[in-house]
């Protein structure tokens, strides 16, 4: 005997881009834009589909894939994620009596504004690809309890962001035995690949269109994203670093401070060892820090520090 135990399906990468303008056929006119990957997944009471072959259950992917490209046109939220993801996850669950969980995850890509040289002026519609990192948000639609007492959970975040420092970081006094032979160093360059999670704690708001209106000044998405990735970069920067784990907890806990609505803060840190190279037998000192001026960029293995940190109530 079997029996299916858990089924969710939807739709993956969903790509949309979105231009809007602020006056309609006006040449003049100043442009924002998004980019957006789209995962849409549904739940409910959808078993039947799996397990006896009734289709009549299914939202067709297809219709979901429909649903995002609409919502991209209509959306008052269009051009901030996790709103627009709340409108999309809602409509989901209150457009199908049998549907009662939706889950979107959109990642943002990067498009900048271009600031042109002549004038300094950012320009009215052109942009430009400066980072690989992504903006992310989860979210998670909950009409379990029913169609008029839906709730939701927000994860966002960011991921790809590469940075570097090649100095300001040491790593001393671990465990010595006989398995060890890093040798200790008070200088070293850090590189890590930022990937970055909050959750956000929403205020108990009925999720109409002007509850989901009302988060960003509420909850301030848009702001804890830029918040988060500036504290990243700066305490990145200026941390005298005695490991990656106690510089990933001084972000952590400078994320809660200054985002109320955080809860908590993850990160994902991969350590990107670059290794002295042993220039000895050219008679060039390279191995200690003091020397240490041509390094090998190892691709793997890197270290993985991971923790997560939460609000203390
Ligand atoms: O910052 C670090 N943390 C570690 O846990 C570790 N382990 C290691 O080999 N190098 C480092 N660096």
């Amino acid at each position: 005997m079997a029996e299916l135990t858990a089924a969710r399906y939807g739709k993956d990468k969903v790509r949309i881009f979105r231009v809007v303008r602020s006056v309609k056929g006006d040449p003049q006119a100043w442009h924002d834009v998004v980019e957006y990957n789209v995962k849409a997944l549904l739940e409910g009471d959808i078993a039947a589909s799996y397990t006896k072959a009734d289709n009549s259950v299914v939202v067709a992917t297809d219709s979901i894939k429909n649903t995002c490209n609409v919502f991209a046109k209509t959306s008052p939220h269009v051009l901030h994620p996790e709103q627009f993801a709340l409108d999309l996850g809602v409509h989901f669950v209150t457009t199908y009596a049998h549907i009662h969980k939706a889950f979107i995850d959109i990642e943002q890509l990067k498009w900048s504004r271009i600031t042109v040289s002549k004038d300094g002026q950012p320009h009215r519609h052109s942009f430009v690809r400066d980072g690989d990192e992504k903006r992310l948000t989860s979210v998670e639609v909950d009409a379990t309890k029913g169609k008029n007492a839906i709730t939701a959970k927000v994860t966002s975040g960011l991921s790809g962001l590469l940075v570097l420092k090649s100095g300001g970081s040491a790593f001393e006094g671990f465990v010595r035995d006989e398995w060890t032979t890093l040798v200790e160093v008070d200088d070293r360059i850090f590189s890590t690949e930022v990937d970055l999670s909050y959750t956000f704690a929403l205020p108990v708001e009925a999720l109409t269109a002007a509850g989901i209106a009302a988060l960003q000044d509420k909850v301030g998405f848009d702001k804890a994203s830029e918040s988060a990735k500036q504290i990243t970069l700066d305490l990145f920067a200026t941390d005298e670093s005695a490991s990656v784990q106690a510089t990933l907890f001084k972000m952590c806990s400078e994320i809660i401070a200054a985002s109320p609505s955080v809860e908590s803060v993850s990160y994902r840190l991969p350590n990107k060892h670059y290794i002295p190279v042993d220039l000895g037998f050219k008679g060039l000192a390279n191995l200690k820090p003091v020397d240490a001026e041509v390094f090998c960029p190892v691709a793997a293995p890197s270290g993985l520090i991971t923790a997560t940190v939460s609000r203390k109530h």
